[in-house]
């Protein structure tokens, strides 16, 4: 049993390879990151830097040549590591779910949405009429206008907006106490991602359950999240609050990552970011500091050292060595 004050999600320390023809793939490194009840917090950085890896690492759905080579992964005070399919099946089914990129990921595109929103719920035995009940209250929930109607459409037959509020209905539906969304408004345009984003916020706020936001949007994270973590090749550079991270960003990653996008905290954009230079290589990590050869502030000691996380303040940490320095250098 865990204390009332454990965060429903704990990772500490994990680390997982990807076996491949070249070698074996370095992609998560020690990753550490927690996710309080009822909190929202996003997952920010670049393409390939593990995002996805971590998000399908903690709902159990890696791929076959994911292997996890150390940490935790502790959800309501149990390690998850390890656990039989079976039961993470099960946690799936009631604890977690998940929304993705493509809707269609989580549709069956020849089945009706009725049927898919009834067989969701096969683990509550209540008769078929309150399932369906339950399934046009979630779809009112969304915004899905005529529901009733609705459940004996296909998924072709709406758009995509419409497809991703129906993932998220279903998701919901089991009603979960972590929701994983690996950038569900991605595909989405701009007016489109601003309406989930309000609709993700009110049900967050309505149901009460914590989300795990994947995105690259800098501006849809600090609309919707309380706290952030940033990632860069495989490891957690900065994690803190979204004050900490959007006002005192304290890794030169987020500095760059922040700078990218010109629209900061208020407009949106539809840009990502671009900063110079390539994600190093996940096959040979190079030693030292993992941002050094994109780092405008690199310094001898980054590529001797990989620095360890520094607390900035409170929650806020990040890893990078130039904190040290400004310690040394306060008077
Ligand atoms: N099944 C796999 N086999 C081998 N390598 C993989 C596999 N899945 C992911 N990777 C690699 O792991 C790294 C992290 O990928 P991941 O998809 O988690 O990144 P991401 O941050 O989600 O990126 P994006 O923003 O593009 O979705 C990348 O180098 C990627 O190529
Ligand atoms: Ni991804």
């Amino acid at each position: 049993m865990s204390a009332a004050s454990d965060p429903l999600l704990d990772v500490r320390g994990l680390s997982l390879d990807f076996g491949s023809p070249r070698g074996r793939i370095h992609a998560l490194r020690n990753v550490s990151l927690e996710v309080g009840a009822g909190r929202v917090v996003g997952i920010v950085g670049e393409s390939g830097c593990g995002k996805s890896t971590l998000a399908y690492s903690i709902i159990g759905l890696l791929a076959a040549n994911a292997e996890v080579v150390g940490g935790e992964i502790v959800f309501s005070g149990r390690n998850l590591i390890g656990l039989p399919d079976s039961e993470m099946r099960a946690l799936r089914g009631r604890e977690m779910s998940m929304i993705f990129q493509d809707p269609m990921t989580a549709l069956n595109p020849v089945q009706t949405i009725g049927t898919q929103m009834l067989a969701i719920q096969y683990r509550d035995a209540v008769p078929t009429r309150e399932k369906r009940k339950r399934a046009v209250e979630m779809l009112v929930k969304v915004g899905i206008p005529d529901p009733e109607s609705r459940l004996k459409a296909y998924p072709h037959q709406f758009s995509g907006g419409m497809r991703q509020r129906i993932c998220i209905a279903m998701a919901l539906l089991v009603n979960p106490s972590l929701l994983i969304a690996d950038e569900p408004t991605t595909a989405l345009d701009a007016t489109l991602e601003v309406q989930i984003v309000e609709l993700l916020k009110d049900l967050q706020k309505d149901m009460g359950c914590s989300i795990l936001f994947v995105s690259h949007h800098l501006g849809t994270v600090a609309e919707l999240c309380d706290d952030v973590v940033v990632m860069y090749a495989g490891e957690v550079v900065e994690r803190g609050s979204v004050r900490d991270i959007f006002h005192t960003p304290s890794h030169p990653y987020t500095e760059a990552l922040l700078e990218c996008d010109p629209g900061r905290i208020r407009e949106k954009t539809r840009e990502l970011p671009t900063i110079p230079g390539d994600v190093p290589n996940l096959i040979d990590v190079p030693d030292g500091c993992i941002f050094r050869s994109r780092c405008p502030k690199a310094f001898d000691r980054c590529v001797r050292e990989a620095p360890a996380p520094r607390r900035v303040s409170g929650g806020h940490e990040a890893s990078c060595h130039l904190l040290d320095e400004l310690a040394e250098a306060a008077p």
